[in-house]
């Protein structure tokens, strides 16, 4: 009969493997079931409570070779777990902490087969762990390849200009442990990643991975779409590995798998975890039209008035990292400021809007069968009950053309040209005195900032919010205070109105302001933009 390892429930699961081996001077008893690895120490008197680890929170597992005045002598095998670290105080965010676990093999046989042995445990160890990936934002769509080969960007002067630092304090060994190679390549100037990943053969590479803020995830994305190869590079998995003052991408990714907010060197650790593990999931993207025709990707947000100035302005203050934004916004809030334009959108729910998934039948490889019949079936069911079926497939008929034909990316189906009125059925706002316009498709617009905090990597949703003129001070104020905790949009504050819109068109009639696309400047005037849901792949799970 099989020995069975008790589990906190009081069930018991079949043992896989089962050694005792020395540790830190103590002798253990160690054993593997399906799920985890528990550890006891085995002493003369009582039967001390054994150490429970999850291979779900598990990177990897490694064989060493022992040597003692240069002889091998016997073998180890260390396993990586990252738990959750337990917090005493309520309300302390979700973060993980490195337990290494390291036991020398003695089995009583030569080096060699210390050494085999060693290498049997960390092999069955890393297979439970690859096995054990637990998907908490709910929308994983595909597994990256293993072993995967990771092209890495950093960039040196995000944030505080630590990125590099923290790349080689914290994740250069959690890939290591995860025994997933990869290439850094530091960014030497604005747009050098851009060029990169549009040229890159990217054949090369199962995923690639951003060191820095959004700023350089947002030079990833558009440098992928400018790609004659558009349709596939954009499905290429992107990592993210916060290293910038906003970092909303990475905060939206810790908050969609339900955890309480960390910031700083917590979120990368948090993140380095989630890249390792090498769970993907859909992304958004927002084609962004401006009236000089250009054609930018977006995944995060397009601003105008109060946020966009804040964002630009508070630039300056780079060197207090996150602290920045709250800086600009207190100096912004004393020359409160008013914007005049006009304001249309199509609401989500209008029928016949459904942006169906332009590759809805795409093929999953390594999709764990309950996940990907689960999104496979939710795409067929929103295509079929979409009154513009067709345009799921590829009837062409009813595909509508380009807004602009030089332009690579999907089309921009639910647009008109910036020069004609915007279609009958889209809302315009009456207001035309704003204090901010802020198209949101992430839940964060920092660390701290939780702007639309129902908002999904997938929803195919632009959370609008937008605040009208005769707003007060203090009012603005208790709006932005509240976002810290993403509770602004129940405040009842008659100026403030969040819809959930599929497109929508921004008309500036000032003749000066700020307009920013993912927190980057872009040109001011006319502008509109679509969403086209799943059309990237984020490591994010
Ligand atoms: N080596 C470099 N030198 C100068 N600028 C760079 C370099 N590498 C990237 N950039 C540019 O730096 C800008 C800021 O980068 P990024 O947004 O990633 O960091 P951040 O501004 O600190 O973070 P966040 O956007 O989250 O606030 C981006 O516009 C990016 O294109």
């Amino acid at each position: 009969m099989e020995p069975l390892e008790p589990v906190r429930n009081g069930a018991s699961r079949p043992v896989q493997m089962y050694g005792e081996f020395m540790g830190k001077g103590v002798r253990y008893a160690v054993s593997l079931s399906e799920r985890e690895l528990t550890v006891r120490k085995l002493c003369a008197s009582g039967k001390p409570a054994p150490a429970v680890f999850s291979l779900a929170d598990c990177l990897g597992s490694r064989a060493h070779r022992d040597e003692e005045e240069g002889a091998s002598v016997g073998a180890s095998f260390s396993a990586y777990f990252y738990p959750f670290r337990r917090r005493r105080w309520a309300g302390a965010g979700a973060a993980r902490h490195r337990v290494e676990q390291r036991f020398r093999v003695n089995s009583g046989g030569d080096a060699r087969a210390n050494l085999e042995e060693a290498r049997r445990w960390a092999r069955a160890i890393r297979e439970g762990s690859m096995r054990n990936r637990l998907s908490r934002t709910g929308g994983v769509c595909a597994e990256v390849k293993s072993p995967c080969r990771v092209l890495l960007l950093l960039n040196p002067l995000s944030g505080k200009g630590q990125a590099h630092t923290l790349f080689t304090s914290h994740v250069q060994r959690m890939l290591q442990e995860a025994s997933i190679p990869y290439t850094l390549t530091i960014t030497e100037r604005q747009n050098h990643a851009r060029e990169l990943v549009r040229e890159a053969d990217l054949s090369q590479w199962d995923a690639l991975a951003i060191m820095s803020g959004d700023g350089l995830l947002f030079e990833v994305v558009n440098g992928l779409m400018e790609r004659d190869d558009w349709e596939e590079a954009i499905k290429t998995p992107l990592g993210v590995l916060p290293g910038g003052s906003g970092n909303a991408v990475a905060a939206s990714m810790h908050h969609y798998c339900g955890l309480q907010p960390v910031s700083g060197e917590e979120l990368l650790v948090n993140c380095g975890f989630m890249l390792c593990k090498g769970l993907v999931s859909r992304l958004d993207l927002t084609s962004v039209c401006m009236a000089s025709s250009q054609r930018l990707f977006s995944f995060l947000s397009l601003a105008w008035g109060f946020v966009a100035d804040v964002d630009i302005e508070s630039e300056k203050y780079r060197h207090v990292g996150a602290a920045r934004f709250t800086l600009g916004t207190l100096v912004r809030l004393a020359s409160l400021r008013i914007y005049q334009g006009k304001l249309s959108y199509l609401p989500a729910e209008e029928p016949g809007t459904h942006p169906c998934s332009i590759e809805s039948t795409e093929s999953l490889t390594n999709v764990p069968q309950s996940i990907s019949s689960s999104l496979d079936y939710a795409n067929d069911l929103q295509c079929q009950n979409h009154p513009l079926h067709n345009s799921c497939n590829s009837n062409n008929a009813l595909k509508p053309k380009r807004t602009h034909p030089s332009v690579l990316g999907p089309p921009d189906s639910l647009l008109v040209p910036l020069d004609q009125p915007v279609p009958a059925h889209w809302t315009v706002v009456n207001e035309e005195n704003f204090v901010l316009v802020l198209a949101a498709y992430q839940s964060h617009l920092a660390e701290d900032l939780i702007a639309a905090p129902a908002s999904r990597l997938e929803d195919g949703v632009i959370h609008l919010i937008y605040v009208t003129a005769g707003i007060s001070r203090a009012a603005l104020l208790r709006l932005f205070l509240a976002m810290e905790k993403g509770t602004h949009l129940s405040t009842n504050c008659p100026n403030v109105v969040y819809v959930k819109a599929r497109a929508l068109r921004l008309e500036p009639l000032s003749p000066k302001g700020t307009i920013t696309v993912d927190g980057e400047l872009v040109e001011y005037g006319p502008v509109q933009a679509q969403v086209h849901s799943s059309l990237a792949r984020l490591i994010a799970g």
